[in-house]
């Protein structure tokens, strides 16, 4: 079965053909949590193509600019047509954010569906509106392709309500819908797995915290396996210091902020696009503020310290949550990749004995990993996230369950 994955996130579109039984006739079998291998190895049989389209109305115009998600689309459309050779797809697998109280589960789309997904783009501004415009654009190129949403905020549904509750009136819950939802939970879900995993762990006992660090950054206490806790809320914009968002802030100061006359437009922009790594240190990408950083600018030093600290924090708080973590995991673009980062925020966590094999941390590898000493009180680890992989398995059973 072939399914194309479309990933959209704030920055950039990954996308995936994988082919589904071709996996399976080479004899790795689909496994019900969806992660083939149990020893926390990536299996990237099936992929036909993928790629990724980053910096996606970015500051920097370079040759390679990309103006909006509708000319990646089209970028995608032409690598795609090239490999198929004739083939067709059978199903097209997009990753949706925000689902709100709807949606718990991958639904097939039609266009209600879709209506509802847009209706929840003020819930998240900078993800729905993408994956509404993907969704469009594939159902007016192939008007009979069976679509599929795989929502973030699935994994996340099994939050406690002390967790997912804010300390309001109910009114603005059962009105509103405004509690905590929680994202990047196809991330997570797989990650947790993988990580369990690799430390021979069942996953269904696995107690762990676990960092996705993109442009979008939470972090989420995964105890017994499932959610109990994450950072994101309402929105993806609370939490954690991100590329463009401000995460937690006092809710005064938008109250402040008002009555100096911005409006809500303006407290969007500055929270959602103009606060974070950009508002710290004038840059979203990590790349550059670690440069910066080297460089000498104290901006962007004051920026990885600020990050580092309030991920480093919320890391404590959630080892608590869990009854004592096993491992602190890594994972997305940040996780993944920045051992300078890991680095400023395992320093922070010594107090809970955790210490980094140096030379683990800065090794270039695309493997899941351990990254902390033998003697480090919770293990951390590296794990690759392919949330492609867990939407296209997904897509798979909803079009052709069982
Ligand atoms: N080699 C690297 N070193 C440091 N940071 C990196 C590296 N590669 C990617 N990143 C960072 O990862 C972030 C993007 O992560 P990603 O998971 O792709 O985000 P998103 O899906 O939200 O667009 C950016 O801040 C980028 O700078
Ligand atoms: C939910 C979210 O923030 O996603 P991303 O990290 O892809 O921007
Ligand atoms: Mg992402």
């Amino acid at each position: 079965m072939l399914i194309l994955v479309l990933n959209s996130g704030s920055s950039s579109i990954k996308y995936q053909v994988r082919d589904i039984a071709g996996r399976n006739d080479d004899g790795v079998s689909r496994n019900d949590d969806g992660v083939s291998g149990d020893d926390g190895r990536n299996d990237d049989g099936g992929i036909l193509t993928e790629g990724l389209i980053d910096r996606i109305g970015g500051s920097d115009p370079g040759p390679d600019a990309v103006a909006d998600h509708a000319e990646a689309l089209d970028r995608i459309d032409a690598a795609v047509s090239a490999v198929l050779g004739g083939r067709e797809l059978d199903a097209v697998g997009h990753r949706v954010v925000h689902g709100g109280e709807r949606f718990s589960e991958p639904v097939l789309i039609n266009n209600e569906i879709t209506r509802a997904i847009e209706r929840l783009n003020p819930l998240a501004p900078l993800h729905n509106p993408a994956n509404v415009l993907g969704i469009r654009a594939i159902a007016a190129k192939w008007p009979t392709l069976p679509q599929v949403a795989v929502f973030d905020t699935a994994f996340h549904r099994t939050l406690p309500e002390h967790a997912w509750r804010y300390a309001v009136p109910d009114e603005l819950y059962s009105r509103y819908g405004i509690r905590r939802y929680g994202f990047h939970g196809t991330s997570v879900g797989y990650v947790s797995v993988r990580a369990a995993r690799l430390l021979k762990i069942q996953p269904e006992n696995f107690n762990a915290v676990i960092a996705h660090l993109g442009n979008g950054a939470s972090v989420t206490a995964v105890h017994a396996g499932k959610s109990i806790d994450t950072s994101m809320g309402f929105t993806p914009l609370e939490g954690l210091v991100m590329g463009t968002r401000s995460g937690d802030i006092d809710p005064s100061i938008l109250i402040f902020l008002l009555r100096q006359g911005l409006d809500a437009d303006g407290l969007d922009e500055l929270l959602n696009r103009k606060s974070g790594l950009a508002g710290l240190a004038g840059d979203n990408d990590m790349r550059s503020v670690v440069e910066a950083a080297d460089g000498g600018a104290e901006a962007a030093q004051t920026a990885l310290s600020i990050a580092s600290y309030r991920l480093a924090k919320y890391i404590g708080g959630y080892h608590v949550a869990v009854g004592g973590a096993r491992a602190v995991v890594f994972t997305a673009g940040i996780g993944e990749n920045s051992w300078r980062f890991r680095a400023l925020v395992a320093d922070r966590l010594t107090a809970l004995g955790i210490s980094l094999d140096e030379a683990a941390n800065r090794a270039h590898s695309k493997q899941a990993r351990v990254i902390s000493t033998p003697d480090s009180a919770i293990a951390v680890l590296v794990v690759p996230t392919d949330e492609e992989r867990a939407i296209a398995e997904a897509t798979a059973a909803v079009v052709s369950p069982g």
